[in-house]
């Protein structure tokens, strides 16, 4: 299956998520402001998918500056392209460590990066499966998710729905609730196509819909993936994850959080200071670009937000539940 981010030929090619369902295509990117326009744009999106364009981005940069200033202030240009999800800077950081050894060295640090990805989220959705099937004795499950913690979101296999595939290949999962996900319908555009693609029985509801699902007894487990972890287990998701949790919470439901430990951010202590991206008034007031709002609307519209450890049952990565 074809990965979401790759090198080929000397540069980037990604799945154009913006175009999806309805058309599935890739994109070459050649340099760091058509990675940075394509990140931005969330034509590649996830956290352990951004990992990757930051760290092949360093690549590009490194290849095309021989002063290793010029490379810092790219790498320090694509790290910024968008704030909360940890990966994206640490993937950037990862690359950059090896400038010394020259670009063939950073470009290396990127694949190596690339096939760990694919290969901790594996461990890290199958060790999740585990952990649901335990706390959920119900057969077959049913499971809920917020946005896309796909295949889509990350380099390859996913988060969350790599939770979904382990159970679905072992005959113990019945359908899958896809929240739509608004305002970029993350869940309705692209969970739903990875859904659909897999053979995995599904449905996709309204966000707004969630809770009465849960309350009316049509959800085991809530399984979602992450953009930012703090070390005491607070967690940023797509805005509408918090919701989730306080509304499994009110059902005795499990809240499970799928993610590789490069979404921990070692360096901070809560959730409290997560940066949380605010994203344009269009995405609330248009869809599909016809207005949906009296121009000269004003919105709340951060692309994130933060749910609190006490609410998750556990967050899971490839080493196992995250002890606080
Ligand atoms: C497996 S991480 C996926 C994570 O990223 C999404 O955000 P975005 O679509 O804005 O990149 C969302 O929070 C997903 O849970």
């Amino acid at each position: 299956m074809r990965r979401t981010i790759d090198w080929v030929n000397g540069a980037i090619e990604i799945i154009d998520q913006v175009a999806l369902p309805g058309e599935y295509r890739t994109l070459r990117l050649t340099t760091v402001d058509e990675l940075i326009g394509a990140i931005q744009r969330l034509a590649v999106r996830g956290a352990p998918a951004l990992g990757g364009a930051g760290a092949l981005g360093t690549a590009l940069a490194a290849f095309a500056h021989d002063d290793p200033a010029e490379v810092r202030a790219d790498a320090e240009r694509l790290a910024g392209a968008r704030p909360t999800a940890v990966n994206l800077s640490w993937g950037v950081s990862r690359a950059l460590a090896r400038l010394g050894d020259g670009p063939e060295a950073v470009l290396a640090e990127a694949l190596a990066l690339l096939d760990e990805d694919e290969r901790l989220n594996h461990e890290a959705s199958a060790r999740a499966a585990e952990l649901i099937l335990e706390k959920c004795p119900r057969r077959p499950l049913r499971l809920l998710t917020h946005c896309n913690a796909g295949r889509l979101a990350t380099v390859g296999w996913g988060t969350a729905l790599g939770v979904v595939w382990h159970l679905h290949a072992a005959g113990h999962l019945e359908y899958v609730l896809a929240d739509e996900t608004r305002p970029l319908l993350q869940g309705a555009r692209l969970t739903a196509w990875e859904l659909a693609e897999a053979g995995v029985p599904y449905r996709v509801l309204p966000d707004s819909a969630a809770a009465a699902a849960m309350a009316r007894g049509m959800v085991d487990c809530v399984v979602v993936g992450a953009d930012r972890i703090a070390v005491n287990g607070d967690v940023a998701n797509k805005i509408g994850t918090y919701g989730l949790a306080l509304a499994a919470a009110r059902h005795g439901l499990p809240f499970v959080v799928v993610a590789p430990s490069s979404t921990v951010d070692p360096e901070l202590r809560s959730g409290d200071s997560i940066v949380i991206e605010e994203r344009a008034a269009e995405e609330i007031t248009t869809v599909s670009g016809t207005p949906v709002a009296p121009p000269g609307t004003k919105v709340f519209n951060p692309a994130f937000d933060v749910t609190p450890a006490e609410l998750i049952t556990a967050v899971v990565t490839e080493k196992g539940p995250l002890a606080p």
